[in-house]
């Protein structure tokens, strides 16, 4: 095989079939160091459609043999890919920092997530659940038991550059498919570190390939071709219905947008609820589709409230990745940069401004924007509504708990919903009637944790849950065995 040169963080190759190929046209794009625009990172492969098949090709060649690998084997490769990761903190954190623009002390975090996450579905190798309920017919036996989809196609976002692409791969290989994995531009260094750690792990060639290039022709290829049996994508909602659309045949996973509340109760601790919501909405600059945009808090601790936000807010610091004590890093890329300032723009005219928040500097000193706060928000204007991914927090007044739950409720997503009360009644009423798929009561809205099912409701996810056990329904297909012994 020949060797990838990732650590020095120069070029990324696409890997196909074991091997560690440029594009067939030799093109390549260039990652950007969002922190400082004019330090090229390295380059990736500006990949088409014949790179894609090929990688299908491989993908379909290996299946046979690694669905007939026994499931504790498999199980082995994820626990030693874990190992791999752990050891590699350092140098994985600090690939996150420059090239997704990851504050180091996240960043880390999302390296031991990723780690656990290889872990969790190893040890799967020696579960893998199935079930065997009595016949209604004497002498009959049932066992159902799971069976992988075959080529799976994986696309992933810029933002958890190794949390994402871990929480589909290692569900989808401890159930027996294969991968081809097209990882956004943003996050093909982190992503092509994944790929040869699980190669180093001791994968067999051609069991996860992956292609980089862009959305529309790479990513297109996954999502059309037939012999894709599988297909999971986390993105913006638009790309993804688009996808659904496209997808004919195939079992699709999509975990798209949000427009996360955060509902501020009288009775809660304001100063807790204000660091958490600030963590929530401000940390890795809002770039995550948990994060929390909306602040819905009663008026009768409303200004208080906002005094809290404030103070907590203020105490973030800005500023370089690199730096453990920095929670705010520079977004993504340029265009990340520009549309979230316009909507900035956009929200300072529809609300009163509590934080200016904005652009830090030039844009040639690197996509760096200080958090912004903007209160007395309606909740029907564009900011309430339309995701930012972005540093700006909405905070919208409601008269009262009912209130306040038909305005969480009142958005075309349904991934997340915090509430911070001491109340029980508030508490069990709130995550009954909150339309998302996760609730948190007195906790962030992001953060997740691997072991429990995560994906949202309305247009923030479709086909089934990521993560803990969800994701090996996902990842499998049901074969049932009925057995009359003669
Ligand atoms: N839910 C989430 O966690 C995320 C949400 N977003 C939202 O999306 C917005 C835009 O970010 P962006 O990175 O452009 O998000 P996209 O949804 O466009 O990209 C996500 C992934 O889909 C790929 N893709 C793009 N177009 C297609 C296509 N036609 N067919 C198949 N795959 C495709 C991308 O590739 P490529 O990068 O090469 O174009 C990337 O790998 C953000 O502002 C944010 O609101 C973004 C990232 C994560
Ligand atoms: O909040 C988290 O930990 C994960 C968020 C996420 O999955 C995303 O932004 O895509």
């Amino acid at each position: 095989m020949e060797e990838n040169v990732i650590e020095s963080q120069t070029e990324a190759l696409n890997f196909i079939g074991g091997e560690w190929v440029p594009a067939d046209s030799g093109e390549t794009s260039e990652v950007v160091n969002p922190s400082n625009p004019s330090e090229i990172l390295g380059t990736t492969p500006r990949s088409d459609r014949a790179e894609t098949e090929r990688a299908i090709e491989a993908a379909t060649k290996a299946l046979p043999d690694w669905k007939a690998t026994l499931p504790a084997s498999r199980g082995a490769i994820l626990m030693e890919a874990a190992n791999i990761i752990e050891s590699r903190e350092d140098e994985l954190a600090t690939l996150m920092a420059r090239e997704a623009g990851k504050p180091m002390k996240e960043a880390r975090m999302e390296v031991g997530r990723a780690a656990s996450i290889f872990r969790y579905y190893g040890s799967e190798g020696w579960r893998l659940d199935g079930i065997n309920p009595p016949s209604a017919r004497p002498g009959v036996t049932h066992a159902s038991m799971r069976e992988p989809l075959g080529v799976v196609g994986l696309i992933t976002p810029w933002n958890f550059p190794l949390a994402i692409p871990s929480w589909k791969m290692a569900p989808a290989l401890i159930c027996g498919n294969t991968i081809v994995i097209k990882p956004a531009a943003n996050a093909s260094l982190n992503a092509a570190a994944l790929v040869g750690i699980l190669s180093e792990a001791g994968l067999p060639d051609g069991v996860v390939n992956m292609v980089t290039g862009p959305g529309s022709t790479v990513g297109d290829a996954l999502v059309t071709d037939p012999r894709v049996k599988g297909l999971s994508f986390t993105g913006s909602t638009a790309t993804g219905l688009g996808i659904q659309e496209r997808a004919i045949g195939k079992k699709v996973q999509l975990e798209m947008g949000g427009k996360n509340p955060f509902v501020v109760m009288e009775d809660a601790d304001l100063a807790d609820a204000a660091a958490k919501i600030s963590f929530s909405a401000f940390g890795f600059a809002g770039e995550k589709c948990t994060a929390a945009s909306r602040a819905i808090v009663v008026e009768e601790v409303y200004d208080e409230f906002i005094g809290e936000l404030k103070s907590a807010t203020e105490a973030i610091k800005v500023g370089d990745p690199m730096d453990e004590d920095v929670a705010v890093g520079p977004v993504v890329n340029k265009d990340q940069y520009e549309s979230i300032l316009a909507a900035l723009e956009t929200a300072k005219g529809e609300g009163r401004v509590v934080i200016e928040g904005g652009a830090t500097g030039s844009e040639d000193e690197g996509y760096f924007i200080a958090p912004a706060i903007i209160a007395d928000v309606d909740n029907r204007s564009e900011t309430a509504q339309e995701e930012i991914f972005g540093p700006v927090l909405a905070v919208i007044k409601a008269r009262d708990f009912d209130h306040a739950v038909e305005l969480a409720n009142d958005t075309r997503y349904g991934l997340t919903a915090g509430i911070a009360t001491k109340s029980l009644r508030y508490a069990y009423e709130f995550m009954a009637r909150s339309e998302t798929g996760l609730v948190n009561v007195n906790l962030p809205t992001a953060g997740l944790e691997f072991q429990v099912p995560f994906g949202g409701n309305k247009e923030s996810g479709v086909g089934g849950r990521e993560q803990g056990p969800a994701a090996l329904d996902f990842y499998s297909a049901w074969k049932t065995v009925s057995v009359m012994p003669l």
